[in-house]
């Protein structure tokens, strides 16, 4: 609940004129509404009387249904004027708010991020967004307009009917509709979330089903994986019926509610005309205007019965865009050239929740211009030790000096010029090789097409993009459309673009033959002279290609 009003505050802040002024066309259209049933209620009522009367040829025709007029025109164009303004502003605002969920993610921790799969992060954007759209549409907006339309209807009764008829009809919409609303709210709450629940499973479902459907047939699991993104579809629609089922009885009972305070200003209306009190066109006016009320409450009745599936929403979304700044250091220290490149003393690392260390105590130093190998049976900590050593995960304990200055000490854009990472499985994105490779560029600077050949020589990939379409060949999704090989490359190619001080490679040899390791790992080297080089391999030929190497045991 409390999600919701901070993240209807905040959406209402994006333009809160537009906001307001579609509030007031909103309770425009409510009230031209209301006026345009009683006074179409008195009209029918009093031409009638008049009839019967005998006094039809003096009554006047012109005023009164020039008035209908006025008020269907009018009601009609306040109505485009609401839609425009109203739906605008909401698009607008929800735009602001998935840049501010995409900020949000790149401001968490290194580490959490790397836990946020893509289909969920997907989610986040794309799902919970468009869900927040009713919140201002279909709940702040019509609640606000509800009350006010109420409170002029309440008035145009009492003043025009009787102030018995005015509390009545207030009294049974309030005590009714609130009664009604707050049920559907409630009762629709866990079938909404169960729906956007299953809507969510089955994107990440569909996303895991497409993006790894060649290893799903080939173990035979793609039937049993489609019938779990099946039972997704299932629990979603099942929800949906469910809520159907919920508007379609709130539905009923809001028609009751109407049906009652109709009723019951129509009878007391009718008391006061029989009493003399006001005439029976007038007495007509309550009921109309009790009737054309009913619109109000129709438009919250959606609304509440997303009320589920708007909190949830609106608490994860909040959850990312209130993600702290990461902390950077208040000075940064000026780097000590005459200190070694990386001095790590003592280092360990253990992840939450784990039994055991993932690696150390590890100690060992890094000169400028130097290549250390790192070696160590499968799961010692490899991986895990460059990770730390780029500062994307924390350690236990123990010290990490980069150029004499302590890691922690770095500003995040300083540390990412000085140093980087090529993981195990580099990201390659769906593009060309050149926008891929610009990716390691500062933005906007224009693209040199003499330095990329010139990495893609060093890593020995030059020649087989010249047989093809040369930098504008085109990758598909994850770099398909190159080999493993090639693709870890053009990986390593784009890093040393970046012309780091420390270059670490987790396992850059692999899927390459032995000449192309060394002819790789040797035009890197050619490139950057004075860039301390940090690799990890478990071919024994690789420990040539390195100055020092560093074993890790279990
Ligand atoms: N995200 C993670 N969550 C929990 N444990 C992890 C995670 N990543 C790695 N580990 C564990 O941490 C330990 C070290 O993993 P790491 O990937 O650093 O080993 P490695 O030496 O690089 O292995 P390999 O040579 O097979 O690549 C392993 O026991 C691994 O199971």
């Amino acid at each position: 609940m409390i999600a919701l009003f901070r993240l209807a505050r905040r959406l209402s802040e994006t333009d809160r004129t537009a906001f307001l002024r579609g509030l007031a066309l909103m309770v425009t259209v409510l009230v031209m509404g209301v006026a345009l049933l009683g006074l179409s209620g008195w009209f029918v009522t009093a031409a009638a009387a008049a009839g019967v009367a005998g006094v039809g040829v003096g009554f006047d025709f012109f005023r009164p249904s020039a008035g209908v007029r006025f008020l269907a025109l009018g009601r009609a164009m306040a109505r485009y004027g609401e839609r425009l303004l109203t739906h605008d502003a909401t698009l607008r605002a929800l735009a602001g708010m998935r840049s501010a969920v995409y900020a949000g993610i790149t401001r968490l921790p290194h580490e959490v991020q790397s836990r946020l799969r893509g289909a969920e992060a997907l989610n986040r954007i794309t799902s919970d967004i468009d869900a927040l759209d009713g919140l201002m549409l279909r709940l702040v907006l019509p609640i606000s307009a509800a009350l006010a339309g109420l409170a002029a209807g309440t008035l145009a009764v009492w003043f025009l009917v009787t102030p018995a008829a005015a509390i009545a009809l207030a009294l049974i919409y309030a005590l009714g509709g609130t009664l009604i609303l707050a049920v559907t709210a409630r009762i629709a709450h866990r079938p909404a979330a169960a729906a956007e629940a299953g809507l969510q499973s089955l994107r990440a479902a569909s996303l895991d089903l497409m993006r790894n459907r060649a290893d799903l047939a080939v173990a035979g699991a793609l039937d049993r994986l489609t019938g779990v993104a099946l039972e997704a579809v299932n629990a979603e629609e099942t929800a949906r019926n469910r809520l159907d089922d919920i508007e379609r009885q709130s539905s009923s009972a809001l028609s009751l509610t109407v049906g009652l305070a109709a009723a019951a200003t129509l009878y007391l209306g009718g008391t006061a005309a029989e009493a003399g009190l006001i005439s029976p066109a007038r007495a007509a006016i309550g009921f109309f205007v009790a009737l054309a009320l009913a619109e109000s409450l129709g438009a919250l009745r959606r609304g509440l019965a997303e009320w589920g599936r708007m909190q949830g929403a609106a608490e994860r979304v909040l959850r990312l865009t209130d993600t702290p700044p990461r902390p950077e250091p208040a000075v940064v220290p000026l780097p000590l050239p005459e200190k070694p490149l990386l001095n790590v003393t003592d280092l360990r690392h253990r992840r939450a929740g784990a039994q055991r260390d993932s690696f150390g105590p590890v100690s060992f130093t890094l000169a400028r211009a130097e290549t250390l190998l790192i070696t160590g049976p499968s799961g010692v900590g490899k991986s895990t030790l460059l990770a730390t050593l780029a500062g994307l995960t924390a350690p236990v304990s123990g010290q990490i000096l980069l150029s004499g200055v302590p890691l922690a000490d770095w500003s995040e854009e300083l540390l990412r010029s000085w140093l980087t990472l090529v993981p195990q499985r580099s990201a390659l994105m769906a593009g060309t090789v050149a926008e891929n490779l610009s990716l390691a560029l500062p933005e906007g600077q224009p693209l040199d097409e003499d330095l990329l050949w010139k990495v893609l020589e060093a890593v020995d990939l030059a020649s087989t993009l010249r047989a093809r379409e040369g930098l504008a060949t085109q990758l598909g999704p994850h770099g398909s459309g190159l080999s493993g090989g090639q693709a870890k490359r053009l990986a390593l190619a784009r890093a040393v673009l970046r012309r780091p001080k420390v270059l670490m490679l987790d396992e850059p040899t692999e899927g390459l033959d032995a000449p192309t390791a060394k002819a790789t790992l040797a035009g890197i080297r050619a490139l950057l002279p004075d860039t301390g080089i940090i690799f990890v391999s478990h071919r024994s030929p690789d420990a040539d290609l390195a100055d020092r190497v560093l074993h890790l045991a279990e």
